[in-house]
């Protein structure tokens, strides 16, 4: 209202507002050096104020209390346990409360809940103040605290200073149910402190003893009584239990609704401002390292939360907008104002003072045109000298500032560190309806729902109720952790060696065999989205958006992936690779279509190792460009026949990626033959080697490291067991192919004989025998045990380590922050492309799924393909959803935020997908660095 009234009549830094007999006479002050004046005052504070706050908290509460001289006393009495150095010792117990915290949210995310942020924010305020100052565990966020529902009922008795319902304000039942409220807090926190002085050991070093803020400010109170604290027969007096008591009750009351508010809206705002957010993500990843607990890093060391500057810029700016408290004072007889621009003396006697400090940070001309700006910059140290003096006061200024000042930052800093990598907070203010009913106090008085649903263009305005709170507290989260995938044979070490076969898995053909469906795993052929199959969204939706991506086709092995001598060639005389310049822009001579011809000269003494004949290896096989063929043909069957999306012939709605690597572009030529069969050049999208994204190329050197640390490689006992198990396999595959044993490359994984025996069986090539011994082969059940390792190793490396997430969102990031922004444009109408086309490989897909955290994770295998296709709901006001295909079936994800990417809410995949890597990329580059 301050803020209204400064505004709409342009008043200058003092102004009367006159609400007799509802209020008393109040005088605003907007003007940041009065209201410094006001505050280095010893002015009493307003009656009105002890009225509220001691029927609750007691006479001796240092907040409320009218008497300087017992607020002196009891303020330096508690002073020590909350200076900064103090604060900072306490990190680690801010974390152990932050856990509970993080676990909380987290239920909620895997049950798909949407909840009041703001309870659970206020439950992990009041257990940190309780750890901090007593060593006590309210344990308001694990269970049904009997105190925090004492202390919520003596809430909603507080007489409302915004009510003009004289029932309301007079109500008398209020005294009954105050006093009964402060009886029971008053037993609760006496036995705690009671207890807390029996424990109090005087026989421990004093360096070993607790200090939690009570122990500090009993400490103090021996001091000034000139007793020794540890003298054996030293007891806490009648006196210091009263006034502890009090003031414990207003450190909680004080303390935990003004930081709860707070932390909601950093989440709110920030989720607003997605720059901004990545800035202090990329922050938290300096600080704490990309992937790593900014939890357990703090128990550590927890002077890293000095490091947090980006981040305590955005909570000091949120507090600049939206601070949770201000100060007030009564004017007494003599104290007087002078009015800014008239000049007139003004006696304050009996009058009420009130610093409005939201009105005054958010006052143009003081902080310039943009003050209703969320700018966090304004705070960092470099700028420190540019800021308003004495205009930024949200925990007040003088000697009866805010006590928990350095406890609420530092606590903030903690919580959104352990939160904001994890976690993305979305507003669901359309979803209230479920939350009618849930305890909490905002559905106790609906009158939170009428009136002005906007304030200053935020739906999440501030409500007065007890500290000024975001209304209706309501928040959702989306979740970032990583997920365990399903349980199955693939994953389970024992299962994989002590089987026989491939547990349906194919490897023999591109064709299925007859009676086996579609949609089975075939290593030679993957399942692709075909009309046969395809699930048909309702009617309702409309397809805005399709990009695909998949792994080439069938091939022949890598080179390096064959034997030092194999005992047959491999010929792909049956195909031509065609490379060749053609004039374009303008186009000029034409270019004979020219195509390569291997051939190995019987003159040339250096030979290659493994297979001879005219292949350029790893080249698309013949068998894998007519399934690239076919893979065309059914994408265009679906895309445009059935659904009539895709345009009748190519045009630019229509764009297609190829990585550096010339198999991409063999089989893109194929599959565009079988969509569009173009009787025109197509051109293929291609970034430069070394930062392509789809391959991927980029560098990512921490990625690179955090991968060997665990899977291909390291010595990590979770991944060498499998091949220690395969150690007698190996010996036997040594002894046809002749690889030494001494090999690093060829036995640090399954890779090489994997593709060298599948490559060969897709193309119903026989299995290899020894050069020396043509009696001597690979047998089938070799090969399969080869296949259900590979399988093994995939998902180990891909899902089921838990540091795989972090791997793939750094070494992916990329190409889903190039998605991300084409689904948005999309969405949004400003682009014309409706579908993209991304050929890649099989460490691209193993990538994406392990972002999207698939629940089965397999070696991917030729031709797999994801695809993402993006629906608007018919109708004007239509929502926007992603639907996601693996195989052709909806994929389904072990992240609960995902779960089956059937027709999920688009905010919420983009808030997933950007919250991982960060919009534009920008949190992968801070992940990757070294
Ligand atoms: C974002 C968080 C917080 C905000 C915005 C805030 C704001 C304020 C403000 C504006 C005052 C001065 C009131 C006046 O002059 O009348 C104040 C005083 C006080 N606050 Fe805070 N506060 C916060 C957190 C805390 C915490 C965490 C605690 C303790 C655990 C706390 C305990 C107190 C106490 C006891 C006083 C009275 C100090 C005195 O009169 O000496 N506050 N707070």
């Amino acid at each position: 209202m301050a803020t209204y009234l400064m505004r709409e009549h342009d008043t200058p830094g003092i102004y009367f507002v006159d609400a007799r007999p509802i209020s008393a006479l109040s005088l605003f002050i907007t003007d940041p050096d009065i209201a410094q004046r006001v505050s280095e005052s010893t002015l009493a504070k307003p009656p009105v104020l002890g009225a509220v706050l001691e029927p609750i908290a007691g006479k001796l509460n240092m907040l409320s209390t009218a008497n300087y001289a017992l607020w002196k006393k009891w303020r330096s009495i508690f002073n020590p346990g909350f200076s900064i150095q103090q604060i900072v010792s306490q990190v680690p117990v801010m974390v152990g409360c932050g856990q509970a915290y993080v676990k909380i949210l987290d239920e909620h995310v895997s049950a798909n809940r949407v909840f009041r942020l703001e309870e659970e924010a206020t439950k992990v305020t009041i257990d940190v103040i309780g750890k901090v100052i007593c060593d006590h565990d309210f344990n308001a966020l694990s269970s049904n605290s009997d105190f925090l529902k004492t202390m919520r009922t003596a809430f909603s008795w507080m007489p409302d200073q915004t009510s003009i319902n004289p029932f309301h304000l007079l109500n008398p039942v209020r005294p009954f149910m105050a006093r009964f409220c402060k009886w029971k807090m008053d037993k609760y926190v006496g036995t705690m402190l009671d207890e807390r002085f029996a424990v109090r050991d005087a026989t421990l070093p004093k360096k070993s003893r607790k200090k939690t803020g009570i122990d500090l400010a009993l400490e103090e109170y021996f001091k000034e009584k000139g007793q020794d604290i540890d003298a054996q027969e030293a007891t806490m007096d009648a006196e210091f239990r009263k006034a502890a008591i009090d003031n414990l009750l207003i450190l909680l009351f004080a303390g935990h609704d003004t930081t709860a508010a707070t932390l909601c809206y950093c989440y709110h705002i920030l989720q607003k401002h997605p720059a901004e957010l990545t800035k202090v993500r990329q922050e938290m990843d300096s600080v704490f390292g990309a992937g790593l607990s900014a939890g357990e890093q703090l128990k550590q060391n927890p002077y890293l939360v000095n490091q947090l500057e980006y981040t305590l810029a955005v909570i000091k700016e949120i507090l600049r907008l939206w601070p949770a408290a201000s100060g007030a004072r009564i004017g007494r007889k003599g104290f007087f104002i002078k009015h800014p621009t008239t000049g007139d003396m003004i006696d304050t006697d009996g009058i009420m003072i009130w610093n409005v400090s939201m009105a005054m940070q958010r006052d143009q001309r003081i902080w310039g045109d943009d003050a209703d700006i969320f700018k966090p910059e304004r705070f960092l140290p470099a700028n420190a000298d540019k800021l308003p003096p004495n205009a930024w006061r949200p925990f007040e200024k003088g000697p009866r500032n805010c006590i928990g000042q350095e406890l609420s930052l530092i606590e903030m800093k903690v919580m959104l560190a352990m939160t904001l990598r994890e976690f993305e907070f979305k507003a669901a203010y359309d979803e209230l309806e479920p939350l009618m009913g849930d305890g909490s106090l905002w559905t106790t008085d609906s009158s939170y729902q009428k009136g002005p649903q906007e304030v200053f263009g935020e739906r999440m305005y501030q409500v007065l109720f007890g500290a000024a709170k975001p209304s209706e507290a309501q928040n959702a989260t989306v979740d970032l952790k990583w997920y365990a995938p399903k349980k199955s044979w693939i994953n389970d070490l024992g299962q994989v060696m002590n089987s026989t076969g491939t547990n349906g898995f194919l490897f023999n053909s591109s064709q299925l065999p007859a009676g086996i469906p579609y949609g089975t795993y075939n290593w030679c052929n993957m399942p692709h989205v075909r009309p046969q199959e395809y699930p048909k969204v309702a009617e309702e939706f409309e397809l805005i958006y399709v990009e695909v991506i998949h792994r080439h086709h069938k091939r022949t092995p890598y080179a390096s992936n064959t034997f030092p001598k194999e005992s047959y060639g491999w010929d792909c005389d049956d195909q031509g690779l065609f490379h060749y310049g053609q004039p374009l822009n303008p186009s000029g001579y034409t270019s004979a279509s020219t195509y390569w011809n291997v051939s190995t000269s019987d003159i040339n003494p250096f030979a290659q190792a493994g297979f001879r004949g005219s292949c350029q290896f790893p080249q698309i096989t013949r068998g894998g460009l007519d399934d690239s063929w076919q893979h065309g043909k059914d994408l265009y069957a679906v895309y445009h026949d059935l659904l009539s999306f895709l345009p009748s012939n190519l045009t630019e709605k229509v764009s297609y990626r190829v990585t550096n690597n010339q198999i991409t572009s063999q089989v893109a030529g194929m599959l565009i033959g079988g969509m569009y069969d173009p009787q025109t050049a197509v051109s293929l999208h291609i970034q430069p080697p070394n930062i392509d994204s789809l391959e991927p190329q980029y560098p990512c050197p921490k990625a690179s490291s955090l991968y060997s640390s665990y899977g291909v490689g390291s010595t990590a006992p979770n991944w060498t067991a499998h091949l220690t198990a395969a150690k007698p396999l190996f010996a036997a595959l040594d002894a046809v192919s002749g690889i030494p044993s001494t090999s690093t490359e060829w036995h640090k994984s399954l890779d090489h004989y994997y593709d060298n025996l599948s490559a060969r069986q897709c193309h119903a090539k026989p299995l290899p025998c020894s050069i020396n011994d043509s009696t001597a082969c690979i047998t089938q059940d070799q090969a399969d045990t080869v296949y259900r390792l590979g399988q093994y190793e995939y998902s180990f490396i891909h899902r089921d380590s838990p540091q795989s997430l972090n791997v793939a969102v750094a070494s992916y990031g990329v190409w889903l922050a190039e998605l991300a922004s084409h689904i948005r444009a999309a969405a949004a109408g400003t682009s014309h492309i409706i579908y993209r086309h991304n050929v890649a490989h099989d460490g691209s897909i193993a990538r994406l799924l392990s972002v999207l955290q698939i629940e089965e994770m397999v070696w991917v295998g030729m031709g797999s393909e994801v695809v993402f296709e993006i629906y608007r709901r018919k109708g004007s006001a239509g929502g926007r959803y992603v639907r996601i295909l693996w195989g052709g079936r909806v994929l389904r994800s072990s992240s609960p935020v995902l779960g089956q990417v059937d027709m999920l809410d688009l905010d919420v995949f983009l808030g997933y997908v950007e919250g991982l890597v960060g919009r534009g990329a920008e949190r992968v580059v801070e992940m990757c660095k070294a």
